[in-house]
């Protein structure tokens, strides 16, 4: 099964459109992958007894950062963990993102933490060869999601489906999805707006873990998202500007 969706470039930042064309084209090979995934959501649960849940993202740039770090990015992983991150992300595009499937994998065995693998996965074939703990499906991006989901969910991947609008979360919702994340960022604007995640949170049901993305950069925002009921938050920019461990240290306390 491959699954493309009917997605309209035109709708998108052309950054996002690039690479979601590029993601429908990278040609994909490897052996299926079996894994035994660390818990996403039971080590939320865990670290949230005590400090702010944070997901820290190893992005070296973005579309919307200027320049590229370049420090080794299992040091800038080993530093989160240090700084008190819950679980890793770890950006794997490779032309917007600076990310790698390799990096993934070096960060995978460096930490004990779960790792999500961060990318645009719109096909089947992009699930295999590359292990990871927890794989995101972008509602948006992905047509036919129930299938999606089944697919990674055979490989033992922990699925995050990520939602802007009403109605991809109603989608992830009938989908089953048990682990939703609520970006801030509209991927057609690249604006980020916390109000986002406070509007839908609501709608989400009980039992789902719920994480917010993006635009968190103060304690405040962070205690802002939990108040409205985040299980956890997905950090980049804000921890990967300066200090990695220092910034990790700072956003996993609590205001
Ligand atoms: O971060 C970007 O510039 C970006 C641009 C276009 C599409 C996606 C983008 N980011 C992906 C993410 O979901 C974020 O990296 C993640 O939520 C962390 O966000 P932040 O803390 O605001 O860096």
């Amino acid at each position: 099964m491959d699954d493309e969706t009917a997605v309209e470039s035109s709708d998108l930042a052309p950054a996002v459109a690039s690479i979601l064309a590029s993601a429908r084209e990278r040609s994909v090979s490897g052996e299926r992958v079996s894994v035994r995934p660390r818990s996403l959501p039971d080590r939320l649960d865990v670290v949230g007894n005590d400090r702010v849940p944070v997901i820290a993202e190893v992005k070296p740039t973005s579309p919307t950062t200027e320049g590229t770090r370049t420090d080794d990015p299992v040091a800038l992983a080993k530093q989160m963990v240090s700084g008190g991150a819950a679980a890793l992300s770890v950006l794997t595009e490779p032309d917007h993102f600076g990310g790698s499937t390799e990096t993934l994998t070096r960060v995978r065995e460096a930490v004990d933490v779960p790792v999500l693998r961060k990318d645009f996965i719109v096909r089947e074939s992009q699930l295999d060869a590359v292990e990871a703990d927890v794989v995101l499906l972008i509602a948006r991006f992905v047509d036919d999601l129930p299938t999606l989901l089944a697919a990674a969910r055979d490989r033992g991947f922990q699925v995050l489906v990520e939602v802007h609008t009403e109605s991809e979360l109603e989608r992830a919702i009938d989908a089953d999805a048990t682990i939703i994340g609520i970006n801030n960022r509209d991927l057609a604007r690249l604006e980020v707006e916390l109000e986002t995640f406070e509007r839908l949170a609501p709608d989400v049901p009980d039992g789902v873990t719920l994480i917010a993305e993006s635009g968190v950069t103060t304690q405040a925002d962070a205690a802002r998202m939990r108040r409205a009921g985040a299980d956890g938050l997905l950090i980049g920019s804000a921890i990967m500007d300066g200090d990695v461990e220092a910034n990790t240290q700072r956003l996993t306390t609590r205001a």
